[in-house]
C-alpha cells in the first residue's frame, strides 16, 4: 500500500445493472468486510480503490472537502441512477476530536447494491493520481480492475468459514465502576451542570486470526433487519439511529432516546412499551435530542417537520423513544455536511453539548474510538445514509474486538437500571459473536 501525504486523484466508477437472486452479506469479504444494509437493501463493497484519512476537530470538514474535490474530477457512469449506485465511498468518524482512533472514507473497487427491485455493481478505478499533499493512499495499481474475474469474484460468495465463537468480558469501567460514574453524573445533574449526559463501558474480546465476520454481519442482519447493519473498517454492528439520510434532495433522520427492556410475555411487555411512553425520565431524556437534531438541520433544511409526540420502537431487545425527522435540503449541502453538523447529537453525548462532552471523557475514562460516531456512505452527488453507529464493536488489526454501550443519564436516573440498560444494548454484539 502506498500511503502518501496528499492525493489528487481522477477516479472512474462504472455502474451496471444486474440480476442478483441472492442476499447481499454473504457477497461480502470475510476479513475486511464493507458492508452498510437494512432489510436486505443497501451496499457491499470489495477493495480500495482510495483511502482518505482525518483525524481532530475538523474531520467530518475536510472530509466534505475532500470528498468534492474527489468528485469533481471524478467520471461516473451510473445508469441505473437509485441510492447507492454510482460512485460511493463508505465511511467511519471518531465520535470525539482527540480521539486517537482515525476517520476514515473508503472507495471500494467494486460495489454490489440492491435497492427495491433494482440491482447494480460498479466498478471503480482511479484514472489519474498526482501527489500534492493530504493524507490518503491508493491500494494498488488499478489496471486489473475491469478484468472479468474480479467482477465475478465479487459476485460469487467466498465458503463459509467456521462460526465465530467468542466470549465478551468485562472492559472499561467495570459493571462497580459504571455505576460510580452514572451515581457522580446524577449528583452534577442535580447541581445544574447540565440536564443529560451519556455514560457507556466497553466488553472486550480477542478474535480467531481466520474469523468469517460475515458470521457475525448475518447474525446481526438477521437478528435486527430493521436496523442498519455496518461493517466498516472493522467497525461492525447494528444501528437502530439513522443520524441523516439525504437523497434527491430531502433530508431525513430517526431520533432515538429513552429505552426500556422488552417485556417476557405479551402482557409485560405491552405494559412495558406504555410505561416507557408516559415515562417523564424518558420523554425528557428523548426532547433533548430531538431538538439537538432540529437545531442542528435547521440552517441546511426548509420546511422541517417532525411529530409532536415520540413513537415507541420495537426491537427484539429493546423499547425506544423515537421520532422522525424530515425536511427538504436547502442547496448545496452533502451529507458529509450534515453529520457534520449533527454530530454529536444529545442521543450520544448530552445537554448541554459541550459540557457532556467533558464530562463524558472524565467519567467513562476511555476513547470512544468510532463507537457514537457516523458509520455509512457517500456518493457522487452528496446523498448518503449515515447511521449513529451504535450496537457494535470495533475490531482492531490484531483481532482486539472492543463493543461499546452507553445510557443516557438525566437528573431521575437510577444507576442500576442503567447498568442494566447498557447489558440490553449490548445484546444484539454478545449473541452475533457467541
Ligand atoms: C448510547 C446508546 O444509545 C443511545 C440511543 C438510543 C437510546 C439511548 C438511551 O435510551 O439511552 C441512547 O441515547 C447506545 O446504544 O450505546
Amino acid at each position: 500500500m502506498s500511503a502518501v501525504s496528499s492525493a489528487a486523484a481522477s477516479l472512474r466508477a462504472v455502474t451496471t445493472a444486474i440480476d442478483l437472486d441472492q442476499p447481499l452479506i454473504p457477497l461480502a469479504d470475510p476479513r475486511h468486510p464493507l458492508v452498510f444494509v437494512r432489510r436486505g437493501e443497501g451496499v457491499v463493497g470489495f477493495g480500495e480503490a482510495l483511502r482518505l484519512e482525518f483525524a481532530g476537530a475538523e474531520r467530518m470538514r475536510e472530509a466534505a472537502s475532500a470528498w468534492k474535490s474527489l468528485v469533481e474530477r471524478a467520471s461516473v457512469t451510473d445508469p441505473v441512477g437509485v441510492a447507492g449506485s454510482g460512485l460511493i465511498a463508505f465511511g467511519t468518524f471518531a465520535f470525539s476530536a482527540q480521539s486517537s482512533a482515525t476517520s476514515t472514507l473508503i472507495v471500494p473497487r467494486l460495489v454490489v447494491g440492491r435497492r427495491g427491485d433494482a440491482a447494480w455493481l460498479t466498478r471503480i478505478d482511479i484514472a489519474d493520481m498526482r501527489l500534492d499533499g493530504g493524507t490518503a493512499s491508493a491500494a494498488q495499481p488499478i489496471d486489473d480492475l475491469a478484468d472479468a474475474e474480479a467482477v465475478n469474484r465479487a459476485l460469487s460468495p467466498a465458503p463459509w468459514g467456521h462460526p465465530v465463537k467468542l466470549a465478551l468480558d468485562a472492559g472499561t469501567p467495570t459493571a462497580s465502576g459504571y455505576l460510580a460514574a452514572v451515581t457522580e453524573a446524577v449528583q452534577r445533574i442535580h447541581d445544574g451542570a447540565l440536564s443529560k449526559v451519556v455514560l457507556a463501558r466497553t466488553l472486550t474480546g480477542e478474535l480467531p486470526a481466520d474469523a468469517d465476520l460475515r458470521r457475525v454481519i448475518a447474525a446481526l442482519a438477521l437478528g435486527y433487519p430493521d436496523c442498519h447493519t455496518y461493517a466498516v473498517d472493522g467497525l461492525i454492528g447494528s444501528s437502530p439511529e439513522t443520524l441523516v439520510r439525504v437523497e434527491q434532495g430531502t433530508v431525513s433522520a430517526r431520533v432515538l432516546a429513552g429505552s426500556a427492556a422488552r417485556g417476557v410475555d405479551q402482557r409485560s411487555d405491552e405494559a412495558a412499551a406504555a410505561a416507557l411512553a408516559t415515562s417523564t425520565k424518558d420523554l425528557d431524556e428523548h426532547r433533548f435530542a430531538v431538538q439537538s437534531v432540529l437545531a442542528a438541520l435547521d440552517p441546511f433544511a426548509r420546511a422541517l417537520s417532525s411529530d409532536e409526540v415520540p413513537f415507541t420502537l420495537k426491537l427484539p431487545n429493546l423499547w425506544h423513544l423515537a421520532t422522525d425527522v424530515e425536511g427538504t435540503l436547502s442547496a448545496g449541502a452533502s451529507s458529509l455536511d450534515l453529520i457534520d453538523a449533527l454530530h454529536p447529537t444529545a442521543a450520544v453525548a448530552g445537554t448541554p453539548t459541550d459540557t457532556a462532552m467533558r464530562m463524558l471523557a472524565e467519567l467513562e475514562g476511555f476513547d470512544r474510538g468510532r463507537y457514537a460516531g457516523p458509520v455509512g456512505w457517500v456518493d457522487a452527488d452528496g446523498d448518503g445514509e449515515w447511521a449513529i453507529a451504535l450496537r457494535g464493536a470495533q475490531i482492531d488489526s490484531e483481532g482486539r474486538v472492543t463493543a461499546f454501550a452507553g445510557a443516557g443519564i438525566v437528573a431521575e436516573s437510577d444507576p442500576e437500571a442503567e447498568l442494566a440498560e447498557t447489558r440490553m444494548k449490548f445484546k444484539p454484539v454478545v449473541e452475533a459473536f457467541d
